[in-house]
């Protein structure tokens, strides 16, 4: 298909939908209709008002003889007259009067069709499709976040959201007042005179062609932009993050210039937008006021000859003229706020769409208490799906045993741990629980079974208590205490101010690694899972510590299915098998004492730490090596 058809049929799948979206709303916008419909009345009733009003002065005028011109008396419209038996200023006082009225009850039903459109897009609108996107972020694999930045995922939430509700208060309402109101104000205008509205209107088909000009312009122009703000975003969530590297390298200038160069570059899209927006408006403006010097002309020549009313002719017809612009010149503004939705829409349908890789399959098997067997049955998986980072593994634990994972960085540690709870499901083989395919098992059943603790663990802005208990929130106290003594945290814990209740800070910054590390691990282990992966999880942590923290995580491991990544002797000895990771296979499995008497990559990691440590000639003298 040609790139501008393809466009072109994109737009009209993105209208479709967003149409489709707004008709969830149908009771709520049908309301907000009505109130402009209401006003829209209003408004011409008080327009014609004042027209019959200055037929009735210029009436009484022509009756007392102050002009000789003899004026018919005025006929009213839409059932609005004067009683000829009335006083000429109890005529006018009673006019303007009811013209006052209208004024106040419009005012009235304005501010009603404010406090609605707004409770409309924002409250129900912007709120609920939010929520969609964040559930449906939830639900998505990692596959995604990979593939997608921060910046841009925060912008798709935020704006583009926002750029959604503008396809419903200024493209389909508007337009929809708008049709609405340009064919009554013709209507009104052909009744008055048909004449007088061809001349007038014979500028609106050039304002049409100009329009769709515009659009076509520039629609690609916000959809750069919003692809500046991403990378906007972007940077300023890096700094933040990457705050102290920023500052221990001495950055901060050539960060502040990247930054600002970024942010200049936004600045100079926004600005080409405006300045065709800035054109646009003012030429359309113009466009619609030749309408009023034609009025004035051929109008003004009208009433002279007698065929036009001055009151409800020409100064009606000036009137429905000026609304009927004003309604045109808001051609401009949907026309912009239309590409800018669907921009904005094309984004936020991107997340709507994604597809959801990890997820139950129609009938999951539903397994609250599952022993912990684990069987991985010719694994191989690919991040790319061509480049196996784990390749044809067979690996069968019994409930209750622990295996240390050993290997170089990047042999496919995490990737092979990540498999287990269905953070990405393999590409060939079987990852089995309990002797069922993970991919059968109800995935809410196989993660709540299984606790983890990753190399560098998140922590939220919440209360320590909270962090704990992330995740099973209805944990009692005594669980959580219970599971921070497992994980050696409970002392630093009573030492802070306020004990479990401390706020701690964003991403637990207010702890030192250990301690964050200490808190992660009481987190994975409050409900006392059957399976438990240690990804590292001391890889930050100095050796005292970590023996410290094993220590009293050799309690959390006995009787729970243990899958151990680690590097030191003194971690690996602990375990019931040790296999050794090489690009993305298993090089080696054994003991710790089976592995000892191998030659292999076990060996020289032994040999290395053991020399290090000083420790090696007496292992030699003990008969641990051949
Ligand atoms: N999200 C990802 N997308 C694509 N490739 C990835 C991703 N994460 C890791 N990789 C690549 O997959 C390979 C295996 O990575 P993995 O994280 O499993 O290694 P590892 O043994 O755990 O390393 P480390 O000890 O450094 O944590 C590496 O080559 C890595 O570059």
């Amino acid at each position: 298909m040609p790139e501008t058809s393809q466009a072109k049929s994109d737009n009209w799948w993105l209208i479709k939908r967003l149409l489709r979206l707004i008709w969830r709303y149908r009771g709520n916008s049908l309301k907000v209709i009505s109130l402009q419909g209401a006003l829209l009345c209003l408004g011409l009733a008080g327009l014609t008002l004042t027209g019959l009003g200055i037929d009735y002065i210029h009436y009484s005028i022509s009756e007392s003889g102050i002009t000789e011109q003899s004026v018919a008396y005025p006929a009213g419209k839409f059932g609005f007259t004067v009683p000829r038996h009335w006083k000429p200023m109890v005529a006018i006082a009673t006019i303007a009067a009811a013209i006052l009225a209208f004024a106040i009850l419009r005012g009235l039903l304005n501010y009603a069709y404010t406090i609605s459109l707004n409770q409309l897009v924002q409250g129900k609108l912007v709120v609920d499709l939010r929520g969609e996107v964040y559930e449906r972020l939830q639900r998505l694999s990692f596959r995604f976040f990979d593939a997608n930045t921060t910046g841009s995922i925060i912008t798709r939430v935020t704006s583009d959201v926002q750029s959604v509700r503008l396809f419903m208060d200024q493209v389909v309402i508007q337009v929809f007042i708008m049709s609405v109101s340009l064919t009554i104000y013709t209507l009104y205008m052909v009744s008055l005179s048909p004449s007088l509205t061809l001349a007038c209107l014979a500028t609106t088909p050039i304002l049409w062609l100009f329009t769709t000009v515009f659009s076509r312009r520039i629609q690609p122009l916000y959809g750069k932009n919003q692809k500046l703000v991403d990378r906007l975003v972007q940077r300023f969530a890096e700094n933040l993050q990457g705050m102290q590297v920023i500052k221990a390298f001495n950055f901060g200038n050539d960060q502040r210039a990247a930054f600002e160069k970024a942010n200049e570059n936004v600045f100079q899209q926004q600005r080409s937008i405006f300045w065709r927006v800035s054109l646009f408006s003012p030429t359309v403006g113009f466009l619609t006021r030749v309408n009023i010097a034609v009025l004035l002309g051929f109008g003004g020549w009208q009433v002279i000859n007698g065929q036009l009313a001055l009151g409800s002719g020409l100064v009606v017809f000036a009137g429905l003229l000026e609304q009927f612009s004003n309604q045109v010149n808001q051609v401009a503004n949907v026309a912009n706020s239309m590409q800018q939705s669907l921009i904005g829409a094309r984004r936020v349908f991107e997340i709507l769409d994604a597809p959801i890789e990890v997820k139950d399959v129609p009938h999951p098997i539903h397994r609250p208490a599952i022993s912990g067997k684990v069987s991985l049955r010719n694994v191989s998986f690919a991040y790319n799906g061509t480049q196996s980072v784990v390749d044809e593994i067979d690996l069968e634990v019994p409930p209750g045993q622990c295996v240390a994972i050993l290997g170089a960085t990047g042999s496919g540690k995490s990737a092979l741990m990540s498999l287990i709870p269905r953070f990405f499901d393999p590409q060939s083989g079987q990852v089995m629980i309990d002797d069922i395919d993970v991919r059968q098992l109800k995935l809410e059943d196989l993660r709540r079974s299984i606790g983890i603790v990753f190399q560098e663990s998140f922590l939220f802005s919440n209360t320590v208590a909270a962090n704990i208990a992330f995740g099973h929130p209805e944990a009692t106290r005594e669980q959580i205490e219970k599971a921070a003594r497992i994980a050696a945290a409970h002392d630093f814990i009573s030492a802070l101010p306020h004990g479990y209740e401390t706020i701690l800070g964003e991403n637990g910054n207010t702890l030192s690694g250990g301690q964050k590390q200490r808190l992660a691990i009481a987190r994975a282990i409050l409900l006392e899972p059957p399976i438990l992966l240690l990804d590292d999880p001391t890889a930050a942590i100095d050796s005292e510590t970590e023996q410290e923290i094993f220590t009293a995580l050799d309690q959390a491991i006995a009787g729970r299915t243990t899958f151990l990544v680690a590097h030191r002797l003194n971690t690996l000895k602990r375990a019931d098998t040790i296999i050794v990771m090489e690009r993305g296979r298993i090089a080696q499995r054994g003991s710790h004492q089976e592995l000892l008497q191998q030659r292999g990559p076990y060996r020289r990691v032994a040999h290395l730490q053991l020399a290090d440590t000083g420790d090696l000639e007496s292992f030699y003298r003990k008969g641990d090596f051949e």
